[in-house]
């Protein structure tokens, strides 16, 4: 067994168009997770936790590029020496907003930023975000490991090219609401499965902006169980992950060598 790293995902109620409220739970939130024994080596935030879903005026409320959001997270991660993946915040360039992720090791150095590919047509983001045009990859303490936001997990493709570049492990922070939970569990847990890497998402919780998104975060093990879930309220769901079983489980059953990828397109 190779040495596990100890997540903590704060699953979280977002409060649509109010920044102040959201970065004052949030602090609230990190710092109790930095509290956490044994202290964790990272801490997942979820999707658009600035703003939540106030896409009508999000032009006036993101964060022009992202200078708080990385001022913040980056002081904290200097501060108790644990990585973030800062969930995504809806970031201003220019005249146009994104939905993004930023990452930061311990260091409080910016590792890698991510914006969602995929845009949530049902709820209008297409209407207000630009979508990202490259995949999320970055390395944890030398772990290969990649990103999806939300909608991303209904893409196997995405999830699928993650993997085939190396990725052990992939973060979902999202804003995904009922009715639809038996879709959430079930593609989250498929992505593991067929990709045979971890899973780890970080969903909101709660009433938002006239949604209500039910929690659930999962840790999910490259065999497909599910190792640690939240209930649908807000808490921080710690787990520790031993990304050795990713080796384990590839010897197992050895979906990568039996692709024939010359049929597929
Ligand atoms: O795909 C879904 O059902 C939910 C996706 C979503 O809420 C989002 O991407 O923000």
């Amino acid at each position: 067994m190779t040495t596990p790293l100890r997540l903590a995902v704060i699953q979280m109620n977002i409060v649509a168009g109010d920044p102040e409220a959201n970065f004052a739970k949030m602090q609230t939130r990190l710092e109790e997770a930095a509290a956490l024994s044994p202290k964790p080596d990272l801490i997942i935030l979820p999707e658009m936790w600035n703003t939540g879903y106030a896409l009508t005026e999000i032009q006036a409320l993101a964060d022009p590029d992202g200078e708080r959001t990385k001022r913040t997270i980056s002081a904290f991660c200097r501060k108790y020496a644990i990585n973030v993946l800062a969930g995504s915040i809806a970031q201003l360039r220019g005249d146009t907003v994104t939905n993004t992720v930023h990452v930061f090791d311990r260091t409080g150095s910016e590792i890698a930023e991510y914006s969602k590919i995929h845009l949530f047509q049902l709820m209008n983001e297409h209407l207000h975000l630009e979508s990202g045009t490259e995949p999320g990859r970055f390395d944890l303490e030398g772990v290969p490991a990649g990103m999806m936001i939300c909608y991303d997990i209904r893409f196997p493709e995405l999830a699928r090219k993650l993997a085939l570049e190396g990725a052990r492990i992939v973060f979902v922070p999202a804003e995904w609401p009922h009715p639809r939970l038996h879709h959430w569990r079930t593609l989250l847990q498929a992505r593991a499965i067929e990709n045979q890497m971890y899973v780890v998402s970080c969903n909101t919780v709660g009433e938002s902006g006239g949604s209500n998104f039910f929690g659930h975060s999962m840790v999910i093990d490259p065999w497909g169980e599910v190792i640690a879930e939240a209930l649908e309220e807000e808490t921080i769901l710690a787990a520790d992950v031993d990304l050795g079983l990713v080796e384990e489980v590839r010897n197992r059953i050895p979906v990568f060598a039996d692709r024939r990828p010359e049929l597929y397109s």
